[in-house]
This record gives C-alpha cells, structure tokens and sequence, in this order.
C-alpha cells in the first residue's frame, strides 16, 4: 500500500498524469519486487514509464540501454523537464564529469548505447552496485534477435553483464516480437523466470489508410497541397519515402509552397541528421520527409499524421513507423500509398543476404506489406491478426476499408480469363506473365515460348495492366488462386478453388463472382486519376479544438506559441515542458492559482515550482485580452466528444433496424426506453438491444453524443473507472465475461461496451459529468424510463480562490540548507538557480504536522485542513458532495478552499472528480 502511494505520488509530482495506463502499474510493482520482466506492448502505450518509475520510488538509479543517440537525448531531455536526474553515456557525450557523476549513484536514470555498456571496465559496475542500481532495461530489445526486424550485434553481447549485475532486475521492452523474437530476448538476456506482459497491439486512435499511386510529379504536386494543408490545419507530419531521391523530390515540393519541411536520410552527415531531428521535435518544423534511418523510439507525443510514401519492408516497421503517430492519445491518421513496382522490390531488400531461409523471411516479410495493401476487408484486423492478436469484431469502423461504401460488381469473364490464362502457361509465373499475354504483348518473353500463339493472347486488351494485377490480388485473397515463394521468386497458381470454378464455366458463360472494385480498378475504369483521391485526407483529419469558443482556441494557440518560446528559451522541446493536450486543458479551465494549475492532468511539479507564475500570468494576460474570465468551468467535455465521422446516409453495413433506432435516439432525441417500446413495433425489443444498436452505429461511424448516452445508461466516471481498473487487471477488452466477473454485479455488459467504445474512439472520461442528469442506478439499463435531456456540456468543477501559501513557498520552506539546486526559467528567457524540491520530504513533513483526525459524531462537524485530510486517508476516494454531507458544519465554499491547499500542497488529488489522498 505505501510502495502504491509512492507510485501514485511519483507519477503526479514527476510526469503530471494522474492514473497509470493499462500494464504499467503491475509491471512496475513486479520490477519493485525485483523480477525480471519482458515487456511487449503497442507503439506509444507508455512503456518506459515502467523503467521511468521504479528508480523514483526506491530511490536507487535504473540503467537503460537504448539503440540510438538521439532517442536517448530525447529522453533525457524530457526527464529533465520532469525534474528527474537523467544523463546519457555514450561516444557523442560531450561532458566528461558524467561517469564519475554516474557511479555515484547522482542520477535517477542512466541511458547508455549497448557498446558503452559492454565496454565500460567493471569497476563501474561494482561502483554503482555498492551506491544502488535498482534495475537494468533494455529497450527496442528486439534489436537483440536476428529474427527481428532490426538486428543489432552489440544487442547480443549484453548477456555478459548478467555475471556482473546478478541481483539486478533485466527489463527487456519492445512493442513488436513475435514468439521466436521474444524467446530469443529471454534467452539472450539469461533471464530468470521472467514477468512477461504482452498488450495489445492495437492504437486505436490511429486510422489506417492505403491509396495506390505513381511517382508522377502531378501527384507529389497534389499530395503536397493536401499535406501543407493538414499541416496548418491539424500539426505535425512524418512522410516516409522508401528512397533518398524520393525524399529529395518530396521535400522540394514542399518548400516550394513554403512549408518548414526538414529531410532525414543515411546520405546526410549526422550533425546535419541531428538538426534536423531536434528542428522537427521542437516545433520548428511541420513536415520531416525521412527514409526509416528516422523513426525508431520518437516520441514526439503530437506527430497527427504518418505518410507512407512507397510500401514499406515489411508490417513489423510499418507498424513501428506508423507508430510514431498520435502518441497523445489523439485521433491521427496513417496512410500508405504505394505502386505495384514496389511489390517487386524483393530483389533490392535481399542485397547482400547469403541463405536462403534469410530471403525467404524478407521476401515473405514484403509480401504480408503487399497483402495489407491490397486488403478489401478491415486493415486494423489483419494488422493486428499478423502479430498474432486475434480480433472477432469484423470492422473496426475506423480504418478506410471499413468507412468506405466500397463498389462491388460481377467479375466472372475477367476472372475466367486471368486463371484460364495463368493455366494455360503453366503455372509457373508471377502475374506480370498471364497479364502480358492478355494484354497482348509481343515482347521477346512472350513470343519465344510461343505464347502469342494461345487463343487468349490479347483478349484483355481493355484494362490495364494494374487493373488485371488488382484483379489477381483479389482473386488471391478470394481463394482462386495461390502465390507460392521459390527462394525470392513468386509464382501464381490456380487453387482447388479456382479449378472448381473453371470447371464449371466456359469462355461465353461463368457463373457470377462479385468481387470489389479497388481503388485500383476505379482508377482505370471511371478514367479517374489517384491523384485526386488525395482530398480524402482532408475529411478524415481529426477535429481539433472542437466544442472551444472563437476565443478559447484563441488562447489555445496563444499558449502553444508562448509554450514554444519557453521551449527555446531553455533548449527543450516544448512536448517535454507539457503536452499539447494540457495546454487545450489549460486553455478551458484558465487556472488562476497554481494548485489548479497542478490539478490538471499532465502537469508536473517541476512545471509548476519553475514555470508556474510565468504560466498563471500569461494565461491572466492572454485571456484578458480574450475576454475570457479565469477559473472557467471546463467545457473540455466538449472538446473530447469528438464525432466519428458525420453520416448522412445509412451506412452500408448498417441494417434498417439499426440505422432506425439510432436515427430515433440521435435524431429525434428519443430515449433508448422509448425505442425499445415504440408503438409502431409488432412487440417491444429489449433496451439493451437498443443499446446495442447504437453502439453498432457508432462503429459505422454515425454520431454519438456520448454524454448523453452515458447519461442515459448510468455510466458515471465511478463505473468508467471501475471498467478501466477491471480491464487493466484482466489485461485485455477481448473478452468481456472476465471483465465483468471483475466488477460489481450492477456494473451491466452495456457499460462495459459503452465503456469500451468510448476508449476506441479517444473519448476522455473527461466527457461525462460529474453529476449525471438522469443518472440511472448502475445495471439498471433496462428498468427505467430516462427522458432524454439536452446534454450537458458542463461540468461543475471546485470552484473559489485558493487562498493558501503557494507550493513554491511550500516546498522552500522544506528544504535544508545544502540542497541541490536546479536551473529554471524566471521569466520566459531569464533563469535563476532554484532549489530542488525533495517531494517525499515534504510529503511526510506536512503529514507530520496535521493532528489526529476529529472524525466525530458531532451533529455539524467542521472541517480544517488536518481533519479533513485525515478524513480522506480512509477513504477510497469521495465526491465534494460526500464530502460536504460528512463535514456538515462548514460552508461550501471554505471546503472548496481547503481542498485547493491540500491539493495544491500535493497531498490530495482530484481525479474523476473523486478527492484522494496521494
Ligand atoms: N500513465 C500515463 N498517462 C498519460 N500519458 C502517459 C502515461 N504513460 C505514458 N504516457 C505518455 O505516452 C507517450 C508514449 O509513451 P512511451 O514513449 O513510453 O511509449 P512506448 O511504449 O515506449 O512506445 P514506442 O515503443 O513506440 O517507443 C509518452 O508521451 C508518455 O509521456
């Protein structure tokens, strides 16, 4: 329970959040414990935390081994920002005092690149040992597996420090291993009897899109117009090219329409690569165009959009370069565009590889990347299905294949004559063959084996080739033919399927075989140029600030461009002072005082301490000259209850039924009691079914109001917590029973899909009121009338000026003379020397001097701050309701002002509008 407490505090005091992600809490418990843990979960779950953390509680510093330079400057740049002692070894670190400073024991984390940790004499080791390592991480630790995609040969000899670091905990992470990789990382890393945690693999607040392209300058001209409008639109893009010139071209076009575009490639020398990259993660550029030399480990948390531009290698970097994508949680997209060309690139990936089973795995790698391309059905599933994750759900509703009505149309006679065709030359050839004869060619290939000469030579002459190879992919997926490696050769074959289906029919007669009409085909059939499919962009692009005032996204911009200049004043990037996401909070609930400052999620100690009055004083200027009153009541539920994607239409796949009951609740504002017994029905229908039906929609993209719907249902932020810890405990939503079993018996299957869909689709908590209007008693979906109400776009957040010591004079006033000190911000620009603030002292001295608690039977108890915080310790979390029932005897408002100073003393926090103690 302490070592929870102190988790808990650290997590506040150091990175500003307030709950742990799924995972992390056990994950940290276990390494505490001193088990050594494999960890594999998705890009941008929260994995470092879990070596961030448990150096903070036990106080001892944890070593972590990391790939790449820039990924560990990042990092400590970030930690810095928290008020974590971090630093880096490694060949491009210029301070020599590090190592001494280093053993120690003066840092919180040490990163160091592989070589430096198998190099550094022992004496190091046995040095840091006797002042306290308290664990040893290995990131991207699928580097260590030549089965990876990334293979690195230092990664191998870590196993050497296991002689030398025996009691130490060795934490291995990676978000994409499949079961080989991860024994290989176990057996690497001789690790004793592991803890393993294996997530999801799922982002689901990334859209997944592919197009088809050329590499005409017509379509980059088109392309970029879309891409510098996102960008002034929606924030920052990655654009993958699969080669240097492609990047070259790409970047060109760019700066031409005067985007801040960077490159990031091999050919540039590394102090050019890292400017670049430092330019990109401060906000100074908008685009990086990159090949994958740029990606692994970035973790700028606003990055809205990831452009493949050529097929990558294989789904394992697509997923980790798409990755780098929305790791704030907000929706962003990923789209891949590629040519069939690069389909055929199998021969340049395999360069220099020797054996055979190694240009298999590459070749059988690139063909999975080719399968995703060419997908008809929900990418989000097979991406998922490929690392081994299985889904039941059929669509995801937010990739373009499940969004988009896609065309369909009987395909027999062409489908008779590309297999008639792949037969007739035996069988032995990928598609271009069997496409070349139907299309007539008379090139050297062709006429020597005389296949001029079969009576389909020419027949095909209607389509283009594309639209014949889209065609045979379809047929592969159908199950009409099979594509077979041979080393790194493809051949295409007609399966028993396939056979069974000539059989049957002749060159005047098949039977009818719908298949879908790809983007592709439409291209060549409607004559329609795939550059302007690019506009699709533009609809998909997630909706920023939504639900804010004129002047409130005002203000917004106005705090992220004063963000960035603090940012540049202190040489930091500005995600690391606080996240875009915070300052959107900032903006709605103008904080007048630092402990609401503090409460926000997102805001750490060490911002508030150095940067606090600079803050309260912008956000005071800046929303006075908005007309913005301070202490706003956060409309944030607003600005999180993004829509999916407006419909107006019945989707496709949406039956009448459906559609009905939620054009009934959405449109005519009915309640789901309502529905379920409309008169116009021949017999009432369950409201769970209803329910069930709305949710349905939401999956086909039809608009929600979530805060009604959690009205409606009963789903209130206690039982959405409640979800959230079950499931983090089960530690998967695949299955909803043992969710359930988790919870109390009213907490029904409708709130755990509400739950669940809400999470989906990036809906914060944040969306439901703390005070539900028609609020049913939980589990009780079914039982009672709930009139739908105009929906509540307020919260009521503690309100009243906090009139208590600021936390600076605070925490000053803990400290002993020879404290250490750290270099701050006074003004934007300015710094002075600070002292550091040592959080658990001034924790436990602040404990020490509240009394013993007056929880009494006194008819009208009074609250102060001790018997008030004393109250709290025993409690699981209240409400200001529970709270001012209990201390009956004192005004609203002077309990308001109470939880303010213990709030902003660090030593209660509100969360879910539920006080508790940290
Ligand atoms: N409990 C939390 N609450 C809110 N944000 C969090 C939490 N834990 C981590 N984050 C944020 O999530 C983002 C991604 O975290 P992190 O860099 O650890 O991801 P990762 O799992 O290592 O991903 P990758 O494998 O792609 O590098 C970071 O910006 C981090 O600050």
């Amino acid at each position: 329970m302490i070592k929870m407490q102190s988790m808990q505090a650290v997590l506040k005091q150091y990175f500003g959040f307030s709950s742990f992600r799924p995972y992390q809490k056990d994950v940290i418990d276990k390494i505490i414990e001193g088990n050594d843990s494999l960890i594999v979960m998705a890009t941008g779950s929260g994995k470092s935390l879990c070596y961030q953390v448990p150096p903070l509680v036990v106080g001892k510093t944890g070593v972590v081994v990391s790939p790449l330079i820039s990924l560990m400057q990042d990092q400590v740049m970030s930690l810095k920002q928290r008020g974590i002692r971090a630093e880096f070894m490694g060949s491009s670190q210029t301070d020599s005092t590090v190592q001494n400073r280093a053993e120690s024991g003066q840092f919180d984390i040490l990163y160091m690149t592989p070589e430096k940790a198998c190099l550094i004499p022992a004496s190091f080791w046995s040095k840091l040992l006797s002042v306290g390592i308290c664990l040893f991480a290995v990131d991207e630790a699928h580097c260590i597996s030549e089965w990876g995609h990334d293979f690195r040969v230092e990664y191998k000899k870590l196993d050497k420090l296991r002689g030398i670091l025996v009691d130490v905990p060795f934490i291995a992470l990676t978000a994409t291993a499949t079961e080989k990789v991860r024994t290989d990382i176990v057996n690497s890393l001789k690790m004793q009897n592991p803890y393993v945690t294996i997530g999801s693999f799922d982002r689901p607040n990334l859209f997944y899109g592919v197009k088809s392209f050329n590499r005409g300058q017509s379509f980059v001209h088109e392309l970029v117009q879309e891409v510098s409008k996102f960008v002034r639109r929606d924030g920052s893009t990655i654009i993958y090219c699969t080669t240097i010139k492609d990047v070259e071209q790409v970047f060109k076009s760019l700066k031409e329409l005067g985007i801040k575009v960077g490159t990031y490639h091999g050919q540039m020398d590394s102090k050019a690569r890292a400017e670049s990259h430092r330019l990109f993660i401060r906000d100074e550029l908008d685009v990086m165009v990159a090949t994958i030399a740029f990606g692994m480990g970035i973790d700028k948390p606003n990055i809205r959009q990831v452009i493949h531009y050529g097929c990558p290698k294989s789904l394992e970097s697509y997923y980790q370069e798409s990755g780098r994508c929305g790791r704030d949680g907000v929706a962003s997209v990923c789209w891949l565009y590629y040519t069939r060309s690069d389909f055929a690139k199998s021969d340049f990936y395999v360069g220099e590889l020797q054996t055979e089973s190694q240009r298999r795995a590459v070749v059988e790698s690139l063909m999975a990347a080719q399968q995703y391309c060419l997908l008809t059905t929900c990418r989000r599933k097979f991406l998922l299905g490929h690392f081994g994750e299985k889904v039941s759900a059929d669509k995801c509703g937010t990739c373009d294949n499940c969004i988009s009505s896609k065309r369909e149309r009987d395909m027999s006679r062409e489908a008779f004559l590309l297999m008639a065709c792949i037969q007739s030359c035996g069988s032995k050839w990928g598609l271009n063959m069997p496409v070349d004869i139907l299309r007539g060619s008379r090139a050297k290939k062709i006429i020597d084996p005389q296949y001029d000469k079969l009576p389909l030579h020419g027949l095909g002459k209607d389509y283009s080739s594309n639209w014949w190879k889209a065609l045979g992919y379809q047929l592969i997926s159908s199950g009409y033919l099979m594509e077979t490696v041979n080393d790194i050769y493809r051949t295409v074959s007609v399966s028993p399927k396939g056979y069974q289906f000539l059989s049957s029919a002749g060159p005047d007669h098949q039977a009818p075989l719908i298949l879908p009409v790809t983007s592709e085909m439409v291209d060549d059939e409607d004559n329609k140029h795939a550059s302007g499919e690019v506009g699709e962009i533009k609809s998909l692009a997630t909706v920023e600030c939504e639900g804010f005032s004129e002047a409130e996204k005002q203000l917004y911009h106005l705090l992220l461009e004063e963000r960035r200049k603090l940012a540049r004043a202190i040489g930091t990037a500005p995600y690391a002072i606080c996240g875009d996401q915070t300052i959107k909070k900032i903006a709605l609930t103008r904080p007048s005082t630092k402990a609401r400052l503090a409460n926000i999620d997102g805001v750490n100690q060490h911002l508030v301490v150095a940067h606090g009055n600079n803050f309260l004083r912008i956000i005071q200027d800046l929303s006075q000259g908005l007309n913005l009153t301070l202490d706003g009541e956060a409309t944030v539920q607003t600005a999180f209850t993004r829509k999916v994607y407006p419909v107006s239409n019945q989707p496709k796949k949406l039956t009448p039924a459906k559609f009905e009951a939620w054009k009934m609740w959405h449109e005519e504002g009915l309640s789901i009691r309502k529905i379920a017994n409309f008169p116009g029905r021949p017999a009432p229908i369950k409201e769970l079914t209803v329910h069930e039906y709305l949710m349905d929609a939401a999956q086909e993209g039809c608009e929600i109001d979530w805060i009604r719907l959690c009205d409606e249902v009963g789903l209130t932020r206690k039982v959405f917590s409640d979800i959230q810890c079950a499931i983090s405990k089960v530690g998967s939503s695949e299955k909803l029973k043992p969710i359930k079993e988790e919870l109390p018996e009213d907490i029904s299957y409708g709130h755990i899909k509400t739950c669940l869909a809400m999470q989906k689709y990036g809906i914060s908590l944040d969306v439901i009121p703390s005070n539900l209007h028609n609020a049913q008693k939980a589990g009780q979906l079914s039982n009672k009338e709930t009139e739908s109400s105009p929906c509540s776009t307020r919260t009521s957040p503690i309100e009243g000026p906090c009139e208590a010591e600021t936390l600076v004079q605070n925490s000053v006033a803990t400290l002993g003379e020879n404290e250490e000190t750290a270099s701050v911000p006074l003004t934007w620009g300015q710094t002075v020397k600070l002292p550091k603030v040592h959080f658990e002292d001034a924790l436990s001295k602040k404990r020490q001097k509240l009394s013993s608690p007056d929880d009494g039977n006194s008819i009208a108890l009074k609250a102060t701050e001790s018997s008030l915080f004393n109250w709290l310790k025993n409690k699981d979390g209240v409400t200001l309701a529970e709270i001012l029932e209990h201390f009956n005897g004192s005004e609203e408002k002077s309990v308001i002002d109470l939880l303010s100073c213990l709030e902003g003393d660090f030593l209660i926090y509100r969360k879910n509008n539920m006080y508790m103690i940290i």
